[in-house]
């Protein structure tokens, strides 16, 4: 021990830890710990130091392999150098706009000006129409405000007022004072009554001037007296004039009550957030603002809540708001993160909202552009494409489906360029007025009505298939994205127009015991194909289940409207696969009171609350009529709407029977081209435009129309009918066509009997 104590450049001493470990083997070669030194090895290093290798001698090399480099911490202490960067850049993202929303979109900013004119227009007839109102009171008030008149001259011109302290002056015999009063009383009465008397002298000189003067001019001044002495007699307690606008009991929308109306909602994860971080668990992106006539707060839910959370408990937020539930419209914006919510509170609950629409006054409507729908919750106006779509509506009975098809069907009947077949199958006529427009309409629901809506829907995949072999033989520079533009709608001769086929309560035809089937093929093959051709199917239905509603027509539809639905099979039927999960719920809304409210989804980038513009039948025929007028004068009616019956329609498209008439039974192969020109003969209306196609195009429309019916083409030996050399070219056997008929009519026959 003294060896070490004299001695403190011992060679253990330079590592104070390992001169402390003992030798636990046999305890001999125990050391004493020198204790300085000890201390002194303990004592933090700097960065530099521990950055350097360890020694041999290290405690590190006892323990394990030895790691090279500085120790970085996750969390750094401080911000770096760069973090004003990161800083602008999320300070950019809450940038304010520089011109008002409201101003941005032409349409907008003129709602806004017509809405805030309206209410002048109305403040101003209201109390326009209330002046004999006012004049009554102001009369009755007059006698009143003229004793008030008469008494406060007098009381002003003999000082009355002074009254008081001059007594006090008597009471306390102080006589100067007294003195000072009654001289300032006597000056200021002399004055007064100067003035007085010139009022009053000056009233019956103008009392006397008005009474030489015409019947208005006294009646004038009568009013002005009976007014000025009525203002003067007006009780304290009660105005003369009332309100137009009663003052709104809306309560402003303020960062306290939105976290109190989202701590109620029972939602774990916000409770639990709020418990442990009161003042930053629920952050608001940006000040609470008016947006339209409605309050908006832009919100980050805490972590691991989202905004399906609260959509699910809106009733209990309206609750906590203290508001309908038709003013509350809670909002996600996943292009950020599903945490984000905006939340809008409106003025006004939705579901007594009328949107009036501007098909109303419309007296032509480009089908190009869109059909405008209805309004979102802050009064935005919402178009829903179509060209290029297909359109699925549903909701229980009673929500307002037929109204949407009403509107969308009114859209197209006013552009003359779109074809129109209707079908409404529930049989109460509610899209009559349009029946002039179309070139395909029933309206019933018995099996007739809906042997022809199945009609249609075969029509119609014949004309995709027509479509796309015509669409294919245009030439690049008329159709460079081989789709249907307004220019080739617009030339009628090319067949390739908008053609908006509406099937409004569809389910009596999918779920048809005879026709379903067949239908549902139908419509899959139509919706899949026929978008980019022109051909753009609108189905209402109120039953969304897998018989009604095959899945491949769901699966593949782009435009969804979803009104009132009673659960999320029906909702995720409508709006597709995991909507209910994801916080589209068409449940939220009430039955009934919010008919004609429903999520509309793919019309928009985000999937959107919309109320439908309500057309009655007046309105709808209205519309109907003007839209009838102007297909007449550009020759745009067809079909049902010349009277035409369906009769003369359906058979001319029997394909396999017209190939079986021009094609003996002694001539077993022909060749596709020939087919063609032979039924161009039979048929020019059907098969003329086939015919003009060029040499490859003409087979290829044959070849695609007999693949349906499952009968393949072959090489074929052949001569040209006009005569010349034989050849092998593609071609038809009639054994095929005989087979495929039999096939269909056995088919047809088993159907039947079921
Ligand atoms: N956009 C709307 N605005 C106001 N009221 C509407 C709107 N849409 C529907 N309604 C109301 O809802 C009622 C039912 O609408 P509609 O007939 O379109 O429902 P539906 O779903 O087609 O019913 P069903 O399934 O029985 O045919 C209408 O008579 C109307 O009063």
């Amino acid at each position: 021990m003294t060896h070490q104590q004299d001695n403190p450049n011992h060679e253990d001493d330079k590592d104070p830890d390992r001169s402390a470990a003992p030798d636990h083997e046999n305890g001999k070669d125990a050391d004493i710990v020198h204790l300085d030194t000890a201390r002194a090895g303990r004592q933090p290093q700097s960065p530099a130091d521990r950055s350097e290798p360890d020694t041999e001698d290290s405690p590190a090399n006892t323990d394990g392999p030895v790691l090279e480099g500085a120790v970085v911490r996750v969390d750094q202490p401080s911000p770096t150098a760069a973090d004003w960067r990161t800083a602008l850049e999320a300070k950019a993202r809450s940038r304010q706009p520089i011109v008002p929303l409201w101003l941005r979109s032409r349409a907008e900013a003129i709602e806004t000006v017509r809405w805030i004119s309206l209410h002048y227009l109305h403040v101003a007839g209201y109390q326009v129409s209330r002046v004999p109102l006012y004049g009554g009171r102001l009369t009755a008030r007059a006698p009143r405000g003229f004793l008030r008149l008469v008494g406060g001259v007098i009381k002003w011109t003999f000082d009355l007022e002074g009254e008081p302290v001059r007594l006090a002056a008597v009471q306390k015999a102080d006589p100067e004072a007294y003195l000072k009063l009654s001289r300032q009383r006597d000056t200021r009465v002399r004055l007064r009554t100067l003035v007085s008397i010139t009022a009053l002298v000056t009233l019956l000189i103008a009392g006397f001037i008005v009474a030489d003067q015409t019947n208005p001019v006294q009646w004038m001044t009568l009013a002005i007296a009976i007014a000025t002495l009525g203002i003067l007699g007006k009780p304290a307690d009660r105005p003369l004039i009332n309100r137009a606008v009663v003052p709104s009991t809306v309560e402003k929308l303020t960062s306290d009550i939105v976290i109190r109306s989202l701590t109620v909602l029972g939602i774990a994860g916000i409770n639990q957030a709020i418990a442990k971080n009161p003042k930053d668990a629920i952050r608001f992106v940006a000040p609470i603002t008016r947006d339209g006539p409605g309050w908006r707060a832009d919100i980050d839910l805490p972590y691991g809540v989202t905004v399906a959370d609260v959509m699910d408990k809106r009733d209990r937020m309206a609750s906590a708001l203290r508001r309908p539930l038709g003013c509350i419209w809670p909002e996600g914006d996943s292009t950020i993160h599903e945490g984000r919510l905006i939340l809008w509170v409106g003025d006004k609950d939705l579901s007594k909202t009328v949107v009036k629409s501007p098909l109303l006054k419309a007296s032509s409507h480009d089908l190009f552009k869109g059909i405008p729908f209805g309004c979102d919750p802050r009064g935005r106006a919402v178009a829903v494409p179509v060209v290029e779509q297909n359109i699925l509506i549903g909701s229980q009975p009673g929500q307002g489906k037929t109204a949407s098809v009403r509107v969308l069907a009114s859209g197209a009947a006013l552009d003359p360029s779109a074809e129109l077949w209707i079908h409404e199958l529930k049989g109460t006529g509610d899209l009559d007025p349009h029946e002039q427009n179309c070139h395909r309409y029933v309206s019933g629901i018995e099996d007739e009505a809906i042997g022809y809506a199945a009609d249609s829907l075969m029509l119609l995949r014949k004309e995709v298939m027509r479509r796309a072999a015509a669409l294919k033989a245009l030439p690049p520079d008329l159709c460079p994205d081989k789709k249907v533009t307004r220019q080739i709608a617009d030339k009628r001769s090319l067949g390739l127009h908008p053609l908006v086929a509406i099937f409004d309560e569809c389910q009596n035809l999918f779920a048809h015991a005879e026709y379903g089937d067949k239908a549902g093929e139908d419509a899959e093959f139509i919706i899949k194909l026929g978008r980019a051709l022109g051909v753009i199917l609108v189905l209402a239905t109120q039953r969304p289940d897998k018989d009604s509603l095959p899945t491949g027509i769901s699966a593949n539809v782009t435009i969804r409207f979803c009104l009132r639905v009673a659960g999320q099979l029906e909702n995720d039927m409508i709006l597709g696969t995991s909507a209910y999960k994801n916080g589209i719920r068409a449940t939220v809304f009430q039955p009934k009171v919010d008919a004609g409210i429903g999520y509309l989804l793919g019309a928009t980038p985000m999937p959107k609350v919309v109320r439908t513009a309500y057309l009655d039948t007046p309105a709808t025929q209205r519309i109907a009529d003007r839209a009838h007028a102007l297909r007449a004068s550009t020759g745009a009616l067809s079909g049902h709407a010349l009277g035409e019956t369906p009769e003369q329609h359906a058979p001319t498209f029997d394909l396999l029977a017209d190939i079986l008439a021009v094609v003996p039974p002694s001539e077993a192969k022909v060749w596709n081209e020939a087919v063609v020109d032979r039924l161009a003969e039979l048929r020019p209306d059907i098969y003329g435009p086939w015919a003009r196609l060029e040499g490859g195009a003409k087979t290829a429309q044959l070849t695609t129309a007999l693949k349906p019916y499952g009968i393949k083409t072959m090489q074929v030996w052949g001569t040209p009918e006009s005569g010349g050399k034989g050849a092998n070219r593609i071609g038809v056997a009639r054994d095929d066509i005989t087979t495929a008929i039999t096939h269909r009519d056995r088919g047809r026959g088993s159907s039947a009997a079921s």
